[in-house]
């Protein structure tokens, strides 16, 4: 006997260019791209500021809605609106979607739970961790889901990763992480786009600082032996663009003090400059190194490199482990949401609100160092 899969619809707002990937995303059979079919997507309701841009998103994305209505499991067509609001307040959603630019972020999201919804947010979660703070509460307040749209924790990658670095014991003990994600926007996109504009929350750290971030929060500070705490000595610099106020280069490091005699994380984020390909995050340990090649956010492959300790860098044999992506890979992190809500859960195990809350007290602290001040009023809650 096959069991029926839990369906999740979904209500999109923003119809930029993460929605699209999303939905794109909530359209393939999960059974031909990697995952299980134990839950799958509608796509409901796309809000826009503009009606007709909301019916072009559809139109252009997500015609007959996503898996389940292609399907046929549910007989509704996706409906396109003029405002956010009428997402929230339609009766086929069940959860969020917030793709809209980082200030919007924290008044979509509350808009979005006060009108009984479980939202799934893009990252960066919020402008500050005040915001976010006041977010988690009234999720939980009303008992809906809400998590941070991470979507790399989600990654058969990440998991297998975690594996060969805590379980297997691939490297040894891990001594430091270095992982950068830098793409150039400056010449390539006008000061009106997001990414350069300081009134949507531009620069490297907001848009880019997440995948550094997760990788070292991932490996270091949810290590088995780290016990949850903090990192330590965090310090970070930035490099201006031109007059904006906004950050073209960031980097930043932090100590985990409890691994081993010490494991430190050196992360970086420019917009004047692109990553290298070969090698966008290193991981470092007494028997060997990983490396993650390009895409910080999305990577397909880690390299494990075993040596022996002492023998130096260059003497080590190498194994390849590969992870197709069929899509986007946005699929992972939405299944992941699925069953959360099937189950009755507030919060995701694997992207807690306590890891949004510390990401976004380390952006805070990166930003004070830097000197990077929001335009007055961007920031609606502060300490
Ligand atoms: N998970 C991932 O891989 C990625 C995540 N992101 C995150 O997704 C979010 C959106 O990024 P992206 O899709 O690239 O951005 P886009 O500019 O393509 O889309 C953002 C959307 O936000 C809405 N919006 C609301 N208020 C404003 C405003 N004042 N000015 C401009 N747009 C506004 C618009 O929707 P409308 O006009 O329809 O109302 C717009 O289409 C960001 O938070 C970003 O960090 C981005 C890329 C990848
Ligand atoms: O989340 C993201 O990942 C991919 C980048 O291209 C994009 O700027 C960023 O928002």
């Amino acid at each position: 006997m096959t069991t029926k899969p839990f369906v999740l619809k979904w209500g999109i707002v923003g119809a930029g260019r993460i929605s699209g990937f999303f939905v794109r995303d909530l359209i393939l059979d999960p059974t031909k791209s990697g995952r299980d079919g134990d839950v799958v997507h509608a796509v409901t309701a796309v809000g826009s500021r503009s009606s007709q841009k909301a019916e072009e998103f559809i139109k252009d994305n997500c015609p007959q809605g996503g898996f389940a209505q292609q399907s046929g499991l549910l007989p509704v067509a996706p409906a396109a609106f003029g405002s956010y609001a009428d997402v929230y307040n339609h009766p086929d959603v069940d959860i969020i979607y917030v793709g809209t630019t980082h200030p919007s972020h924290y008044e979509d999201c509350k808009n979005a739970l006060e009108a009984g919804k479980h939202v799934l947010l893009e990252k960066p979660a919020t402008l500050n961790k005040a915001e976010f703070k006041v977010l988690s509460e009234l999720a939980q307040s009303k008992k809906l889901f809400l998590m941070e749209a991470v979507w790399t924790r989600f990654f058969p990658l990440t998991f297998a990763l975690e594996k060969a670095l805590f379980e297997d014991q691939a490297i040894g003990e891990i001594r430091r992480l270095v992982s950068d994600f830098s793409i150039s926007f400056i010449d390539v996109v006008d000061d009106t786009h997001r990414m350069l504009n300081p009134s949507l929350g531009g620069g490297g750290l907001l848009d880019l600082g997440p995948y550094p971030l997760v990788w070292a929060m991932l490996v270091l500070y949810r290590h088995p032996k780290n016990n949850l705490n903090p990192p330590t000595n965090l310090v970070a610099a930035m490099t201006k663009f031109g007059e904006t106020g906004i950050d073209l280069h960031t980097s930043w490091s932090m100590d985990f003090p409890n691994l081993g005699p010490g494991a430190r994380a050196n992360l970086s984020v420019s917009i004047g400059v692109n990553s290298p390909k070969d090698v966008v995050t290193r991981i470092q340990g007494t028997h060997g190194e990983i490396l993650l090649p390009w895409a910080t956010a999305r990577p397909d492959k880690f390299i494990i490199r075993r040596s022996q300790p002492g023998r130096g860098a260059q003497d080590y044999t190498e194994e390849v482990h590969e992870f197709p992506i069929i899509g986007q890979g946005l699929h992972w992190e939405a299944d992941a949401v699925a069953r959360c809500i099937r189950d009755g859960k507030t919060e995701s195990e694997r992207m807690p609100h306590a890891d949004t809350l510390l990401t976004m007290s380390i952006f805070d602290e990166i930003r004070r160092q830097g000197g990077y001040v929001y335009p007055e009023g961007l920031e609606k809650v502060t300490l």
